[in-house]
């Protein structure tokens, strides 16, 4: 589905401040995969994200999506069929508007999954119906503005309000880094279900070894700007946690 074909990035090239932060990326993502990529910091995850989300340009190579070539278009073509969710739960949702009108700004973004738009009683009902399944209480509070929840509520409405249009591919980076475990928790689970539901290909880029461990089937350990581990379906099932804390030690 997503294919990288040795992807170079060197950030201020032929300056003091240069960086190669990707030395020749070949990844293929198949559809309906929840890949997750770990690494330290500086080895280059956000930049392959970016990269994959049209956000920053790569140096060289190429990436396809479904046999087209991608590797130019620029992030607002790409947000058709590609959702984002980031650190930062105020980066997903607009603060000063509420729940139910977050959802209609997300609906009417790109074409919506048999959604009628606007102000009827049914798109009402079918956003508090989905937000139900959060189990976070939310559906009574549909009026309520966006910039008075938690961080951990926001990061999961960011969740199913990207599932609410035609998204197939959804790019998860850090998304729970700003929260407390029991949000964290919830927010991966959401992530989990809705990966799994609407049979999205996924990307996630974590620091938490645990959720490395128990989420996704496809692990990746980035380093120095390239895939130094790739870990199949088999292969992740047959690791041992202790096994995958050893590769940072
Ligand atoms: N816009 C930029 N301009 C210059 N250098 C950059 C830029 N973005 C990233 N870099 C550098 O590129 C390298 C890779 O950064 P990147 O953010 O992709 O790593 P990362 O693995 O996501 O790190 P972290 O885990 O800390 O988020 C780092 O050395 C970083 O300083």
């Amino acid at each position: 589905m997503i294919k990288i074909s040795e992807v170079y990035k060197t950030y201020n090239e032929g300056q003091v401040s240069e960086v190669k932060a990707l030395n020749g990326i070949n990844l293929n993502i198949a559809e309906g995969d929840y890949t997750v990529i770990v690494g330290s910091n500086g080895s280059g995850k956000s930049t392959l994200l970016n990269i994959i989300a049209g956000s920053v340009l790569p140096t060289s190579g190429t990436i396809m999506l479904d046999n087209e070539n991608i590797t130019k278009l620029p992030d607002h073509q790409r947000s058709k069929w590609l959702a984002r969710v980031f650190q930062n739960p105020l980066s997903g949702t607009a603060s000063g508007l509420s729940i139910i009108d977050n959802f209609r700004l997300a609906a009417i973004r790109t074409q919506p999954k048999g959604l009628k738009i606007g102000i009827s009683d049914h798109f009402a009902q079918q956003v508090k119906d989905k937000i139900a399944t959060l189990g976070l209480g939310l559906e009574d509070k549909i009026n309520q503005q966006m910039g008075t929840l938690s961080g951990g509520q926001r990061q999961a409405l960011t969740l199913l309000m990207s599932v609410m249009d035609s998204c197939k591919v959804i790019l998860l980076d850090e998304p729970t880094a700003a929260l407390d475990p029991r949000s964290a928790n919830i927010v991966m689970q959401t992530a989990d279900k809705i990966v799994k539901e609407f049979n999205l290909t996924a990307i996630l880029i974590t620091h938490n070894l645990k959720d490395a461990y128990t989420y996704g089937n496809r692990l990746i350990q980035m380093g120095e700007g390239q895939l130094m581990r790739d870990l199949n379906t088999a292969e992740k099932e047959k690791l041992q946690q202790n096994q995958l804390f050893e590769w940072f030690s």
